[in-house]
């Protein structure tokens, strides 16, 4: 009986889960997000990272000023150089999030079943009575029995560093509630998050434009994380905003799905845009509990079909002061490789935890683990199965590379692209064995200056499952008849890295003259 689920066709012998597992040349196919904060920002601490494998850097604005990031990413270029060991900037933004100022940096208890005033009133201090917003409105959008969670890293159910709270009533500007769960808040600034309450406040802000044009612009971020995206329009008005600054018309979007909203739109929005990032912290306390697992397994799914990186987000919050993960923590991340994803995107994990490097060591071990069994078959037949006849050529060819290669079981797939779409529509198919992507960069002009293509489609791969790529020499780009010569170095580079042995099989995929072909080559 062929199984029909993502794990192996075969039955898994139980015994031969205690054996060693197998070596592979390559840690994991699945890539990790890490947040970069004051635990992860000297030099020493990133190029530990890197080496961990970390391939895209995080730098939420929510937190933190325009130049202590600065500071962070001067450090990431260097480790970045010192490591030999590519990475992409995303810069998260703040969007319509809604916090309470605590500028005395007091602590504050709260204790279950006390009453707590969340106030319009910004001359308000901050204390365990009253607790000022920075949104005027939310007044008239709370109403009795309504749900409000306040604190750090929101609310999880096994910590007590933010609190739950219930709307009573509503009072001119005051929101007059409930303490549901005993916690203390520390800190300066604290999230608030209204259930399933509208927020009027654009998603890309006036300050997350700023920044975007300066912090953005000076360091050609590869991708923007829209965070409360809720509509289609939202990623539009994003994409609009980074047509008009130049280079970063390259840059692109992934929204950030966190709340009710953004799921009833998602289909819309994922058309939009260029990525999604399933934001699990959020979202989690905006839906119930029992249904979260729906929404991961059909939104990546979604973002399969659609050939769309698909990241999760909240896997070992345990393991921001523990070295090692919770069982259903573990199982989380393995299941999530299973469900389609393309990264895990660690938050205060790395940013504020005390095992930045055991985390993503151990999420990379179990990536691995669980990429070992997915049933590439099925969801290979799936995949197909699911596109229009006549499939576009270009699909088709990427597909049949898949195919190829896992037939006569190459160790690697080496795809030529340009814009990085061939690259991600191999992706698309799940291949067993590990991507190299030659980006060859393309001559192109704005009408003021000419200048190359290639290093953001270089590092964009490095958010998709099993791509890694390199950027090709831009001398060759221009002269087919060079091809031969990018291939080598590709092959050397492959070689160097040890994913790639004498007698190996190689697919590769480029186009030679007008078409696009699939050769099969055997090492020496
Ligand atoms: N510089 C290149 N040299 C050889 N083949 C290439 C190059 N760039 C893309 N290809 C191949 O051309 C085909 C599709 O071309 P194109 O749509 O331009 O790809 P992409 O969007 O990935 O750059 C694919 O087979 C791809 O592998
Ligand atoms: C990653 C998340 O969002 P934030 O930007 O609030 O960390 C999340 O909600 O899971
Ligand atoms: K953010
Ligand atoms: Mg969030």
């Amino acid at each position: 009986m062929q199984a029909s689920h993502l794990l192996l066709e075969e039955p898994i012998r139980l015994a031969s889960i205690l054996e060693p597992s197998s070596p592979r040349a390559f840690s994991a196919l699945t890539k990790i997000i890490g947040t970069l904060g004051p635990q992860s920002r000297s030099v020493e601490a990133i190029e530990d990272l890197l080496r961990a494998g970390m391939s895209v850097a995080r730098f939420d604005f929510s937190w933190g000023s325009e130049d202590y990031h600065q500071e962070t990413l001067g450090n990431l270029i260097q480790a970045v150089k010192n490591t030999r060991r590519l990475c992409a900037v995303m810069l998260d933004t703040v969007g319509p999030e809604l916090c309470v100022v605590n500028a005395d940096e007091v602590e504050i208890e709260l204790v279950e079943g006390a009453s707590v005033i969340i106030t319009a009133d910004k001359t308000k201090k901050a204390s365990d009575k009253v607790l000022p917003v920075n949104y005027d409105t939310l007044v008239s959008a709370a109403k009795p029995k309504d749900t409000i969670f306040v604190g750090h890293y929101l609310f999880t159910g096994s910590e007590t560093t933010s609190v739950w709270l219930e709307v009573n009533e509503v009072k001119g500007q005051d929101v007059v509630c409930t303490v549901k769960n005993t916690a203390t808040l520390t800190g300066s600034l604290f999230t608030l998050h209204a259930s399933q309450v509208h927020l009027d406040l654009p998603t890309l802000s006036e300050d997350d434009k700023r920044v975007v044009s300066s912090w953005g612009v000076r360091n050609h971020i590869d991708f923007l994380s829209l965070s409360f995206t809720r509509h289609a329009d939202d990623v539009r008005e994003a994409r609009k905003h980074l047509n008009q600054l130049g280079e970063l018309s390259q840059t692109q979007i992934f929204a950030k799905i966190e709340n009710y909203e953004g799921l009833q739109h998602f289909d819309e929005i994922l058309k939009e845009a260029d990525g999604i990032i399933l934001s699990r912290g959020n979202l989690g306390i905006d839906l119930p509990p029992e249904k979260v697992f729906l929404f991961q397994k059909v939104a990546m799914q979604k973002c399969n079909r659609a050939g769309k990186p698909a990241i999760v987000t909240r896997v070992v919050d345990s393991m921001v002061d523990n070295p090692r993960p919770t069982r259903a923590e573990a199982t989380d991340v393995a299941n999530a490789v299973l469900d389609g994803a393309d990264g895990i995107l660690l938050g205060a994990e790395t940013l504020r935890g005390l095992y930045p490097v055991e985390t993503i060591t151990t999420i990379y071990k179990i990536c691995g683990e669980a990429e070992k069994v997915f049933n590439q078959a099925v969801y290979f037949k799936r995949a197909i199965k699911d596109v229009p006849e006549p499939m576009q050529h270009l699909e088709s060819i990427a597909s049949s590379a898949v195919r190829a290669a896992t037939k006569v079981r190459a160790s690697v797939l080496v795809v030529f692209t340009s814009s990085g779409r061939t690259a991600r529509l191999i992706a698309k198919y799940r291949p067993t064995m590990p991507v190299l992507c030659v980006v060859v960069p393309r001559l192109t002009t704005n009408r003021l200056r000419w200048s190359f293509t290639g290093a953001f489609q270089a590092r964009q791969c490095l958010a998709v499952r099993g791509l890694f790529p390199m950027l090709a020499d831009p001398r060759h780009s221009t002269d087919n008849t060079t091809n031969e010569s990018i291939l080598k170095v590709a092959l050397d580079h492959g070689k160097a890295a040890g994913i790639i042995k004498s007698h190996d099989r190689v697919v590769i995929c480029q186009k030679v003259g007008d078409s696009s072909v699939v050769k099969i080559i055997e090492m020496e």
